[in-house]
């Protein structure tokens, strides 16, 4: 036995991933994720180590007891007893129960996301009841060898922003799709950003691997010039080639979801408060308002009443997303709900209230809220800081923030405060979703602050006051691209670090006086180049008899602006007193690139 992966051991000894990971770093053993790889004799004392703790449990197995759990993940254990040493805390949260994982697929257009979900759904999706109807709710469940997986169902690209933010929003894992043929495109570097921003855990499906032209080493490479290194050049990004075409791949990537749900260690309770996300809402002609709600926490039942923002609704009916009836649905669960009166949006959270009162008066309440939050923005004076950002030496950047939808505000935020530094502070003095308003730019013009737009545009109106009062608005349907804006702002408020860089030398060798320019120094370039207008040192022996600059350089009769080693030259210097002898110096200012 050589080297072996640590799932595949901890598959093998029946130990959960999380378990094995923990005995590694009991033994100081390094690794990048469960698919490294360990050594044999870390092999054998993971084994004897196991052994040891199933023989002070008492005797019974414990490789057998692991393997029992892990095949019944969502099975209430035991309340540990005679156990005093077990913290009550920890064992309270081994007690909710495991949930499946919620995944989302982002990509560039055409790269195959939804053949990617056609082609698990086709085969992942147990056949449906005759008589269901099939309709797009937009999430799916999908039965696997290693449990059941819900995926959010991203229609095409034209409601992009607003499913790629609900989506990192929603879901656990996101996979972001990278045709092989095609490598890194401008939306796989937003969809990258967006589960950055999320802070959800990755993995890089490269997909139409079944192409001649497919070249997986290209995409691997391109993806490590984004900081992002594949588990095979030792970093610890899962990359999995697949076909949405062929299925080739397509099981690896479902067992890596599974592996990467079980280190996040996914849990719910079904028992607790009903908490849950609007993955979309429609108007259906027959049925009347439809909402996919996402169950996170607690269960649904039909009859419950839910609250969306500022309206609620009583549930009628609810069914899976295979069309089927049902009358409850607990954590990780995608079901459409009917019985909203308004078409709730996508990524509102849902609440749900003992009955039509409390229902009632959750809204007010929100309404009330709303209304005064409104009101202080418009009575509010500001205070200093928040004209000029954080007081001190530090530089700040404001922006006023507008975008979509509030997944959009939050992902463009989260990378927003990953671009602070010690010398420039972000200070996003407003972030509202929809287009900005005269209100904002009045804010801009006061607080110099910029107003960055994120598929939105602001109206005719609003952009004739803005260019009154000198407002920048910029608007952008790229996340990256407002990113690069924020970046070139930052640069903008660096001060600007100059150094000297070493050009050349030359060796004085005649004089020449000329009726206009004064003494021309015949020269010989012996190091370097020499260029027009860097600047000059003359040095006679050990000293430096002149600092200036050189204000004419030529070869023969012609001005130039450079001249190379080995060639003569003459040079001006603006100082009439150089000798014969001496030696003339060139160097420039560069401006030093600051992170
Ligand atoms: N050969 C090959 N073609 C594929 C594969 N996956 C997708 N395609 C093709 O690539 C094209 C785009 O696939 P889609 O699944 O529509 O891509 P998408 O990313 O969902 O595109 P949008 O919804 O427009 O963003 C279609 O013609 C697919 O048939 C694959 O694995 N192999």
């Amino acid at each position: 036995m050589s080297k072996v992966r640590i799932y595949t051991l901890a598959k093998d000894l029946g130990v959960e991933n999380a378990k094995m990971l923990e005995l590694l770093d009991g033994l100081g053993v390094s690794y990048k994720s469960v698919s490294s790889t360990i050594e044999e004799e870390t092999v054998e004392l993971i084994k004897e180590m196991l052994a040891e703790e199933a023989a002070q449990e008492g005797g019974a197995a414990a490789p057998q007891t692991a393997a029992t759990q892990a095949a019944t993940p969502d099975a209430e254990q035991d309340a540990p007893t005679g156990t005093p040493a077990a913290a009550p805390a920890q064992a309270d949260v081994s007690e909710v129960p495991h949930r499946a994982p919620v995944v989302t697929i982002m990509g560039h257009v055409d790269h195959g996301k939804t053949s990617l979900l056609d082609y698990i759904r086709k085969t992942k999706v147990a056949a449906k009841e005759a008589g269901g109807i099939t309709q797009h709710v937009g999430a799916f469940e999908a039965q696997t060898s290693k449990g059941k997986i819900v995926f959010i169902d991203t229609p095409g690209h034209e409601a992009f922003t607003t499913i790629r933010a609900r989506g990192a929003n929603v879901a656990d894992i996101a996979i972001i799709v990278i045709a092989a043929d095609d490598s890194l495109m401008p939306q796989t570097r937003e969809a990258i950003a967006h589960a950055q921003a999320a802070n959800v855990p990755m993995l890089i499906a490269i997909n139409k691997v079944d192409l001649p032209q497919a070249d997986p080493d290209r995409v691997k490479t391109d993806l490590t010039q984004l900081n992002l290194v594949p588990e095979e050049y030792g970093g610890d990004l899962v990359v999995v080639p697949v076909s949405a075409k062929t299925g080739e791949g397509v099981e690896d990537l479902l067992e890596y979801i599974s592996l990467t749900a079980e280190l996040e260690d996914l849990r719910a309770d079904p028992k607790g408060t009903f908490g849950g996300v609007i993955i979309e809402g429609k108007v259906d002609k027959q049925a009347g308002v439809l909402a996919t709600v996402m169950v996170q926490e607690g269960t649904l039942h039909v009859s419950d009443f839910l609250v969306v923002g500022e309206s609620y609704g009583k549930i009628k009916a609810m069914t899976d997303s295979n069309g089927n009836r049902i009358k409850e649905a607990g954590p990780s669960t995608p079901v459409q709900v009917l019985g909203f009166s308004e078409v709730p949006s996508s990524g509102e959270k849902v609440q749900s209230a003992r009955n039509e009162h409390a229902a009632r008066e959750i809204v007010a309440q929100r309404a009330d809220e709303r209304r005064d939050a409104e009101n202080a923005r418009v009575q509010r004076r500001l205070t200093l800081e928040e004209m000029m950002g954080p007081l001190g030496s530090v530089r700040t950047v404001n922006l006023i923030l507008r975008a979509d939808t509030q997944g959009s505000v939050e992902a463009i935020q989260g990378i927003l405060a990953r671009k602070e530094s010690d010398d420039v502070k972000i200070n996003v003095m407003l972030a509202g979703i929809g287009a900005p308003t005269e209100g904002d730019v009045l804010l801009a013009s006061t607080a110099e602050a910029t107003i960055l737009c994120f598929s939105v545009t602001a109206s005719g109106g609003v952009k004739k006051v803005a260019e009154g009062k000198g407002v920048d608005i910029k608007s952008f349907r790229i996340i990256y691209e407002l990113i690069d804006e924020v970046d070139r702002l930052i640069k903008g408020n660096v001060e600007p670090v100059f150094e000297e860089k070493y050009l050349g030398r030359a060796e004085v060798r005649m004089l020449i006086k000329h009726p206009k320019s004064g003494t021309i120094a015949g020269s010989y370039v012996t190091d370097g180049s020499l260029k027009r207008n860097a600047k000059a040192k003359v040095t006679r022996g050990k000293q430096v008899v002149y600092e200036g600059t050189i204000v004419g350089l030529k070869r023969f009769k012609d001005d130039v602006r450079e001249v190379q080693t080995g060639y003569e030259c003459g040079i001006n210097v603006d100082w009439n007193d150089v000798m014969e002898g001496d030696i003339i110096e060139a160097s420039e200012m560069v401006e030093v690139e600051q992170n």
